[in-house]
């Protein structure tokens, strides 16, 4: 590997992968997918979108190709729509007219729309083939790595969908100069989350560091996208399909999820969506006692990454409500939260009255002061 690339292990036993993080990565794809032994002579999908494959899908077949291997792409419209059961359907096509068969590989070069979506091919196709994750977006350090992939339903997020693992996951953070800035902000958010579920010493981090990270100077990035990637790697390891401690990767998302469908896919991006929901999260702990000052800080830092953290005033309450019903940790008529008790600790709570909830829902409308 190219000097100054960090490598990262998801300990998984029989199905351990590394993640490869650095500079220059993409044009070592080839060689790469020879040293983890994926078969020359199958086919390969790679699945991108429609603002990715101008950028960066040269590239990496070129290295494909020198290393041996035919590449068909697939390209898919770029946005969160595009996470649909007809997008699986045309890429399962697609997959089928290039001659995939049960030894080939489903390639997610893209952000985290790509990732789950051709990860669910990956996971689908002749009952599953092996799967490596190119991710290009800050947000795609979450999605990468973990093995969850999924498609939406009009009435849910990701409620369609597995667990399946890549082979390895190719970070390579020259993709992430050519992001927009909203895109930017919304990875941000995700990054902040890690930290804050886990480590509070990395929050201070970041928030020493939001210019920087802002700006995207390479070396701030670079350590934080391997902070962010180390902590999802540690807690996916020890829970790998969500029996118990994985949950707590969803700070943010019992609300984050519903908003995003009562909004309609794509009208708030996914992080911008989850900054709202983190919010609400530390302030329903302020209601089971624990420092106001989490939530203050917790606004504090998504206002300084530029990040929404009021609901869209367009948006029905009772929407929200019953859209957070199809949540899935939704279980025994109970609503679960993953709740904040401190800046980098968070625990999972299942005794949360809904009562409260759609109380921090509207506290947290635009134009409302806070409760
Ligand atoms: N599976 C998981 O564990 C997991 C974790 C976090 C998020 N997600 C999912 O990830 C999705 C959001 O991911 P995202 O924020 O990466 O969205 P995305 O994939 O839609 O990418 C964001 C936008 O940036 C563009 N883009 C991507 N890379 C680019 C680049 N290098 N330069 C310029 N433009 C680029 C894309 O075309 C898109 O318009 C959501 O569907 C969310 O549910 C999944
Ligand atoms: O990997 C996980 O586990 C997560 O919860 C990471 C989340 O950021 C991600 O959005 C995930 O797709 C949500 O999972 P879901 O099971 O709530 O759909
Ligand atoms: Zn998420």
């Amino acid at each position: 590997m190219a000097g100054g690339t960090r490598e990262l292990t998801v300990d998984l036993g029989e199905r351990s992968y590394p993640i490869y993080i650095g500079t220059g990565l993409l044009a070592q794809a080839g060689s790469l997918f020879l040293k983890h032994g994926l078969p020359v002579k199958s086919p390969i999908l790679l699945v991108t979108d429609s603002s990715v494959v101008d950028l960066y899908a040269d590239k990496l077949e070129e290295s494909l190709a020198a290393a041996g291997y035919k590449v068909t792409t697939a390209v898919v419209p770029s946005g969160e729509t595009s996470k649909s059961l007809e997008m699986l359907d045309e890429l399962i096509g697609a997959g089928l007219e290039a001659g995939l068969d049960r030894k080939s590989t489903v390639i997610a070069l893209g952000g985290g729309v790509v990732g789950d979506l051709a990860g669910f091919v990956a996971a689908s196709y002749m009952r599953g083939v092996r799967f490596v994750q190119i991710p290009t977006t800050i947000q795609a350090h979450d999605s990468s790595v973990g093995g969850k992939v999924a498609v939406n339903h009009r009435l849910a997020k990701n409620i369609i969908g597995a667990f399946h693992q890549p082979e390895f996951v190719l970070y390579d953070l020259d993709t992430i100069l050519s992001l927009p800035m909203r895109e930017v902000r919304a990875g941000l958010s995700e990054l902040v989350k890690q930290g804050l579920l886990w480590d509070g010493e990395f929050v201070r981090w970041c928030d020493e560091h939001a210019e920087q990270l802002l700006a995207l100077e390479p070396e701030a990035l670079g350590y934080a996208l391997y902070e962010g990637c180390n902590i999802k790697a540690i807690v996916v390891s020890k829970d790998e399909r969500e029996n118990d401690l994985r949950a707590i990767l969803n700070l943010g998302h019992t609300i984050g999820h519903a908003l995003e469908a009562v909004a309609g896919y794509g009208e708030l991006l996914h992080g911008e969506a989850i900054a709202i929901g983190m919010v609400g999260a530390a302030r329903l702990a302020a209601k089971f006692g624990y420092d106001e000052r989490i939530a203050e800080e917790t606004e504090r830092l998504h206002v300084k990454f530029g990040l929404p953290v009021r609901i869209p005033s367009h948006l029905d309450t009772d929407e929200i409500m019953s859209a957070m019903m199809h949540d899935k940790k939704f279980a025994e008529g109970k609503m679960v939260f993953i709740v904040p008790t401190d800046i980098g600790r968070v625990e999972i709570r299942k005794d949360v009255p809904s009562s409260w909830v759609k109380e921090i829902v509207e506290g947290l409308r635009e134009g409302t002061r806070q409760a």
